[in-house]
């Protein structure tokens, strides 16, 4: 692979683009299996949509890619402080470059979108310009910032649904919450990893506002909460008994991780062990079905 197709995917950091595409795609397969079983009176037939899922993959793919670019963008200065290495403030990409590069993705995946339906299409197009907004300003404002990136990371598996319209939507509206609780709670806990840059460049963000302390108080009740609903989605009859088992590993977990920010007072560790929880609850998701 050439140095600039791997510096441009670090750009829109790939791995995270890939966690958000299948997880979507999850959805799909989620509310396929519930539209498609029980009772005669189920309101969806057919095959698995399979052209579809794979434009559902892809659009997350750009709009996320495209929602990292944007944000390095106008975050340079703090980066420069906070990660030095990343492509813009390391030099091996040009600010202006990464700027054209997510206009150009966020188009391209919104274009898609509406190709699949004009559900999804709004879906992106909201999502593509609360990416831009939440990089100008919204980041810069405590929790609403926090809560913009859980509602987003939450709305892949309404995404994911919503091949199957507005009744696909319904279904995975749990999934989207437990989604959203466990990303906010991160958020806060890696905006309590960055507060010595953040405070530096004069960012205003929930830990410098209310102390870190109190702030790593509200992400462990967040975190607790979503934990607490983890079985949700099995008594609602949307995930089997094997999403149970397995979610209870995720959960073991989040419990780590609020420990690790609780006891250890460790908040990089802490958001690197949720990350992982949440790929076990998303393991868990798949199971289930
Ligand atoms: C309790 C329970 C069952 C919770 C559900 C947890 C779950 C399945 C969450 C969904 C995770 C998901 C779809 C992740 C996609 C990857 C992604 C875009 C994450 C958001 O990242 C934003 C973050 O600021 C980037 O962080 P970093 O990687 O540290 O730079
Ligand atoms: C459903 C569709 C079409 C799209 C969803 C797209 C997704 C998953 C968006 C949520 C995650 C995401 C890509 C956010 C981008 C902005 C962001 C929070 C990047 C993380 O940047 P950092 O620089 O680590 O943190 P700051 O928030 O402090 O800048
Ligand atoms: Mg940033």
């Amino acid at each position: 692979m050439s140095a600039g197709i791997r510096t441009y995917l670090e750009l829109m950091r790939y791995r995270n683009c890939l966690m958000a595409g299948f997880a979507a795609v999850i959805g799909t397969l989620i509310a396929f299996n519930i539209l498609t079983s029980g009772p005669s009176n189920s309101n969806f037939e057919g095959y698995f949509p399979f052209l579809d899922a794979g434009l559902v993959f892809l659009v997350v793919f750009l709009v996320s890619g495209a929602g990292n670019a944007i944000n390095d963008y106008f975050d340079i200065r703090i980066d420069s402080i906070n990660r030095p290495e990343r492509p813009i403030p390391s030099g091996r990409v040009q600010a202006k470059e990464a700027l054209y590069f997510s206009y150009f993705l966020f188009a391209l995946g919104t274009l898609l979108a509406f190709s699949i339906n004009y559900v999804c299409g709004l879906i992106a197009l909201f999502n593509s310009l609360l990416l831009v907004l939440y990089a100008k300003t919204l980041k810069g404002t405590p929790l609403l910032g926090n809560l913009s990136i859980g509602y987003l990371t939450g709305s892949v598996f309404l995404f994911g649904a919503s091949i199957f319209g507005f009744g696909g939507i319904k279904v995975l509206s749990v999934l989207f919450l437990l989604a959203a609780l466990a990303i906010t709670a991160r958020e806060i806990v890696k905006d309590i990893e960055d507060m010595e840059g953040d405070r530096r460049e004069g960012a205003d963000t929930l830990p410098i506002r209310i102390g870190a302390k109190k702030a790593g108080n509200l992400a462990v009740l967040i975190g607790l909460l979503a934990v607490l609903l983890s079985p949700l989605p099995y008594f609602m009859s949307i995930l089997g008994l094997s999403y149970l088992y397995l979610v209870f590993l995720a959960d073991l977990g989040f419990f780590a991780a609020i420990l690790q920010l609780l006891l250890r007072n460790n908040p990089t560790k802490s958001s690197k062990m949720l990350k992982i929880a949440m790929f076990f609850a998303l393991i868990a998701f798949i199971a289930g079905v």
